[in-house]
């Protein structure tokens, strides 16, 4: 494993960064688990969130517990593993699955479609791992809801087939007991963004089929590494904190080349609840090509770039935890809170329970373009989608950037008919023209500024710490959808529906809170609208 730098001005900076830390024992200090680093004011929280720094070993003793889980899984023939967790209670085994190449269904989402989809799948044989380091994350009791009552429908016994991953006096571990679920226990001493190599990343992962004792193997190399002045996670930690204390900090992530898929989106929420806080920090940057523009700073995983990290998955989930914990103190920032989160969730709360059994406060639409109604701010001269592109565009500060936001189906466009004769490249052409994602492209290149993507609500409990919490330059576009086939969360008095759309108000509020220029696109035909959207960013 290797950190290189593709850059002079980022390797020198990087250099002198780093012999500073070392200078100051920083490297050594974080070896030996010492919280003072971060200041007096981190300091206790900090005390109780560096167990990741030992997890390589500590999370050995978790093997036999997971082994015997996993042999209880496929004897029983159990094989479509389902995860629901939020944040970093999913986005690591996620990786982890798609690097092995092991099939895992993970629910982050309130999109009625795409949970049912999951439900359609193979309830017989499946296996559901309800994780959350909290207990009390409403999305994942969500699922857990409704996947019991759809177990309890088709005569199967939800304790034969949940799962939780918690931490120890959670109130999941509580009622999980009294249902006579498999529990098992998260070290307590690690933070959610923190936790791959603990029972959230290992025991879904080892579920769905890969191999988790080898990521502790590669992870343990990289810890012999820490404390010596040329550890790879202290080198990446130097390059991006000493990058972004002299403006480079938007960080665009490039995996193109690597055999690991989807690193980003786990760095994504570690970078941004770690560093976007007090007004500052870094804006983590997936699926974009660079601006080359002066408050950029490349890194690649396996790929050549500004900084390029190589090293197999194990490893890389410790360098860049390190690397963060390092940044953090170079920005003099707490790299273990996440002080803005709470504030959407908050508002969604407050938005439910003041509508009571009437209708969500959606306000009346600005203009409607076929079939996409438009939220918000727009000027009077604006009459149709492009326009409304064409503003947000504008809007965006120097050093700024546009976050998409779609609180939509995340496969929806994987279900389009496709002929059965098309080549890979047509299919995929396919999927991309009834994707939102493809927006990001699409505007992407009408600006050189930085264009991000995030699926709600699963980017609330990762970017979204730092558009509220980091540099107030963020123009956000959020898109809704009608929904068909609503869910009931069962003792619950809202459907799954109208918490999703909670969840974009809620999140909409605190953003416009802050002054920030915010507009909601609502599909009313969700296949037709994301067509019109696509074209009409092509106009822009
Ligand atoms: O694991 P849970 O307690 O359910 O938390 C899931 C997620 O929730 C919050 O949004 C935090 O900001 C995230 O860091 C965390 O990963």
């Amino acid at each position: 494993m290797s950190v290189t730098f593709g850059d002079d001005s980022v390797a020198d900076a990087a250099a002198e960064a780093a012999r500073r830390l070392v200078e100051e024992g920083v490297p050594r200090a974080l070896a030996d688990g010492d919280a003072t680093l971060w200041g007096a004011e981190a300091q206790s929280e900090a005390a109780i969130r560096l167990g990741w720094l030992d997890l390589p070993t500590t999370s050995r003793e978790l093997l036999p517990q997971i082994g015997e889980l996993v042999e209880r899984a496929r004897a029983a023939g159990l094989e479509h593993v389902v995860l629901a967790g939020m944040g970093g209670s999913s986005l690591a085994p996620e990786v982890i699955c798609a690097s092995a190449d092991v099939p895992l269904t993970v629910l982050d989402t309130t999109d009625p479609g795409q949970v049912r989809r999951a439900l359609a799948d193979r309830l017989d044989r499946t296996i559901v791992v309800v994780s959350s380091k909290s207990g009390s994350t409403v999305e994942t009791d969500s699922h857990r809801r409704i996947y019991e009552q759809a177990f309890r429908d088709a005569g199967i016994d939800p304790a034969s087939r949940i799962v939780v991953v918690t931490d120890p006096g959670s109130p999941l571990e509580q009622s999980a007991r009294e249902a006579g679920y498999t529990v098992v226990l998260a070290d307590p001493n690690v933070g959610g963004r923190y936790s791959a190599l603990t029972a959230f990343g290992l025991v879904p992962s080892a579920l769905a089929g890969a191999d988790v004792a080898a990521l502790l193997d590669q992870a343990a190399e990289a810890r012999q590494r820490l404390g010596a002045d040329d550890d790879p996670g202290l080198l990446l930690g130097a390059a991006i904190g000493a990058a972004a204390a002299s403006g480079r900090d938007k960080l665009l992530l490039d995996d193109s080349l690597s055999g690991i898929n989807g690193l980003p989106d786990w760095i994504e929420q570690l970078i941004a609840e770690s560093t976007g806080k007090q007004g500052r920090g870094i804006l983590p940057v997936a699926g974009s090509e660079p601006n080359e523009a002066d408050d950029e700073l490349t890194a690649g995983i396996d790929t050549e770039s500004g900084v390029e990290v190589q090293g197999p998955l194990g490893a890389q989930f410790l360098i860049w935890e390190v690397a963060t914990a390092i940044a953090g103190r170079v920005l003099g920032i707490n790299p273990f809170d996440q002080p803005n989160v709470a504030e959407s969730k908050a508002n969604t709360t407050r938005i439910l329970e003041d509508a009571g059994d009437g209708p969500l406060p959606t306000g009346a639409p600005a203009l409607v373009d076929g079939p996409v109604e438009v939220y918000g701010d727009v000027p009077a001269h604006v009459k149709d989608l492009s326009g409304v592109f064409t503003e947000l565009l504008k809007d965006i500060p120097e050093r700024g950037y546009l976050a998409i936001l779609a609180y939509l189906d995340r496969e929806a466009a994987f279900d389009v008919p496709v002929p059965q004769e098309a080549s890979f490249e047509a299919i995929t052409d396919i999927w991309a023209a009834h994707d939102p994602a493809s927006l990001q492209g699409l505007l992407a290149i009408r600006t050189d500024r930085p264009v991000t993507f995030g699926w709600g609500p699963r980017y609330l409990h990762s970017t979204g710490q730092y558009h509220k919490g980091g540099p107030q330059n963020g123009v956000f576009l959020q898109i809704t959808g009608v929904v068909s086939g609503d869910l009931e969360v069962p003792g619950k008095p809202y459907t799954l529906g109208r918490l999703q759309l909670a969840q974009a108000l809620g999140d909409l509020d605190a953003l416009r809170e802050r002054g920030r220029p915010a507009v909601r696109l609502h599909l009313t035909d969700r296949e037709a609208g994301v067509r019109h959207l696509l074209a009409a960013a092509r106009e822009v």
